[in-house]
């Protein structure tokens, strides 16, 4: 008799849906992402703007041949969305250089209004993971309007942070940056911090990194530029393109592996805190699970004092900005 054949993992089955609304440089760059990386079967993008919306699927498209197996559709009707495993929420203005994330909230925080109720008609069971900035205070906003659980609606959080953070330690440090863990914690945007007294590279705790020949120590003076040029990493870009696409594109896709593939991968996505060190009711990043389930649980991860002084901030800053938004 044949042994039972396991079911295939969700990332490969051919019902898997993701919808991305906006198709912008984030939305459109994390299609290409997702499609390259063989995320999801079908990747549908949702767009106000037909004609970019067209173009963009058009494209895609263009690139099937050489991809892992998909199909790619494109609206500006919300139906385009209808059935997602995953919906991907982009859409909305982006920081002109100069303006911080917090700047965009009003206007974020009404798309999500306008578009969200339209979007859980077509997919209910989806898992939503909030991208558009300032990406904390539009999760919290998002639990909010569309009343669904923690669990099942989220935040790209601090996964694009975190590999900013992994880059720079890498390159300091002259090790692949696949074999540097750590996390930046906390809003995403100007309070995040760095956790590094949980870090560590090759299984050895980054704050007892002694270098290595031609690379030197990661002195507190080197961790405090790094987590500085991190902060600054967005702005730097911005000031020089527009927009950052690539890195988050990637980022995004992730996430998505982690929730079709059932992949219990730890990454900082923000959710909404409920007694965490005495951190309650806003939604910021630390370290957490992410499955089928969507995010299906925080990891209680150590933290200095220090550290947690920095995540006490960087909820408060997150608390009164929502506040003033109404929430
Ligand atoms: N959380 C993160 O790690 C990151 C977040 N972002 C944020 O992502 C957002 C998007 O950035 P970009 O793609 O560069 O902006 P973009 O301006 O290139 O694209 C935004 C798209 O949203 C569309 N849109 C506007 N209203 C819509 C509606 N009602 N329905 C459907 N689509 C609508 C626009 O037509 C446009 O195509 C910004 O808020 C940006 O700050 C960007 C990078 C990283
Ligand atoms: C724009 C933005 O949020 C980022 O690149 O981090």
């Amino acid at each position: 008799m044949n042994a039972p054949v396991a079911a295939p993992p969700a990332s490969s089955r051919s019902t898997t849906k993701l919808a991305i609304v906006g198709a912008g440089a984030v939305g459109s760059t994390m299609a290409y992402a997702a499609l390259m990386r063989g995320a999801a079967r079908t990747v549908a993008l949702l767009d106000i703007n037909r004609a970019k919306v067209q173009a963009e699927v058009l494209d895609l498209r263009h690139g099937l041949e050489f991809m892992p197996p998909a199909t790619v559709e494109g609206s500006d009707d919300v139906a385009v969305c209808a059935g997602a495993d995953v919906v991907v929420f982009t859409a909305g203005a982006k920081q002109k250089p100069g303006q911080s994330r917090l700047d965009l909230a009003e206007s974020t925080i009404g798309l999500v209004r306008t578009i969200l109720p339209g979007l859980l008609d077509v997919a209910p069971d989806a898992t939503y993971v909030m991208v558009t900035n300032p990406v904390d205070i539009v999760t919290y906003a998002a639990l909010k309007v569309s009343g669904l659980p923690p669990h099942q609606l989220f935040g790209s959080g601090t996964v694009l942070d975190s590999s900013r953070l992994r880059h720079l330690v890498a390159e300091h440090c002259g090790v692949a940056v696949q074999n540097v863990h750590a996390y930046i914690a906390g809003e995403h945007g100007d309070s995040e911090i760095p956790l590094w007294s949980s870090a560590s590279i090759g299984g050895v705790p980054l704050l007892e990194w002694q270098g290595r020949p031609g690379f030197g120590p990661l002195t507190a003076s080197v961790r405090e530029a790094i987590a500085h040029d991190v902060v600054r990493s967005a702005y730097t870009i911005i000031e020089g393109k527009g927009a950052t696409n690539y890195a988050v594109g990637l980022a995004g896709s992730r996430i998505v592996e982690a929730i079709l593939g059932d992949e219990r991968r730890v990454l900082p996505v923000s959710t909404l805190l409920e007694n965490f060190y005495g951190i309650d009711d806003v939604c910021l990043s630390v370290p957490a699970l992410v499955d089928r389930r969507g995010c299906d649980g925080r990891i209680d991860v150590p933290l200095s004092n220090d550290e947690y002084d920095g995540l006490k901030r960087s909820a408060t800053a997150l608390k009164e900005a929502a506040r003033g938004f109404g929430f």
